[in-house]
């Protein structure tokens, strides 16, 4: 599991995390919500070691991964699928997802067998499976986030970190997105989801935290965040 204690983060002198705690037991969909600048892009950064927290604790399965380097931490088993589209341009599609493989070559992650787990990839994603040999950077925008989101899972990860795993993408592949997360917590993938659909989000969530200027106002079961005035009123306006 992942344990978030105490989180303060920011850029430069800046703080923008101002002790957060946040807890993602195994096997569960935990979402983050939160207005736009709110902090849930730094704190997916700060748990990937992407950026080093000021101060706080962050631990994966009871070891302490705060100050970290993000590969380190990517060893030890959290995959992070970044906001935006984060692939690499000039390789195709399969030669990304072997990519994100790669920690387990070099750590102490039991390998398995890539192969057998590229094919899971593509079975959980077709439209990937289609294009397997086509270059990343001439996919579609939809295309490259599910590629990147597809190659988290190639780590065979403890913990997954989604950050808007369904930015820019049209409706229809919006609901996709949402089915493939579905389908991931039904294999037990553990994950923290970072989405602007907060009703979807919290629909396939079991567990909510609402964040607001840095700080955690509110947290709960995911059932009782969507009934819960307060939090319709601000983030379940229409949409998804
Ligand atoms: N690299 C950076 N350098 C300086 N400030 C940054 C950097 N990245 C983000 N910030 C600032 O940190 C604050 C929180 O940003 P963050 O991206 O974590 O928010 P967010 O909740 O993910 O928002 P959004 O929903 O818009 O993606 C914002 O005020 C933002 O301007």
């Amino acid at each position: 599991m992942l344990k978030i204690d105490q989180l303060h983060a920011g850029y430069g002198k800046v703080e923008v995390l101002h002790g957060i705690s946040i807890e993602v037991p195994k096997g569960q969909v935990v979402t983050l919500i939160g207005s736009n600048g709110a902090g849930k892009t730094t704190t997916m950064r700060a748990v990937s070691g992407m950026i080093a927290p000021s101060a706080g604790q962050i631990s994966l399965n009871g070891r302490r991964i705060d100050g970290l380097e993000s590969y380190h931490i990517a060893r030890l088993g959290l995959a992070h699928s970044p906001e935006g589209r984060r692939v690499f341009a000039t390789m195709t599609v399969t030669d990304n997802l072997r990519l994100g493989a790669f920690p387990r070559y070099t750590g102490a992650r039991p390998r398995g067998n890539v192969e057998a787990d590229l094919e899971r990839a593509m079975e959980l994603f077709p439209r990937l499976k289609e294009r397997r040999q086509q270059l990343a950077g001439t996919l579609s925008g939809g295309e490259q986030q599910m590629l990147a989101m597809a190659r988290a899972t190639m780590l065979n990860p403890e913990v997954v970190l989604l950050d808007e795993p369904s930015m820019g993408l049209a409706p229809i592949l919006v609901d996709e997105v949402f089915k493939i997360i579905e389908r991931l917590k039904s294999q037990g993938v553990t994950m923290l989801l970072v989405e602007q659909f907060a009703a979807a989000a919290l629909a396939v969530a079991d567990y909510g935290y609402v964040l607001e200027n840095g700080r955690i106002s509110l947290h709960g079961p995911a059932d009782k965040l969507r009934t819960d005035p307060a939090v319709k009123a601000a983030y379940l306006g229409g949409g998804h």
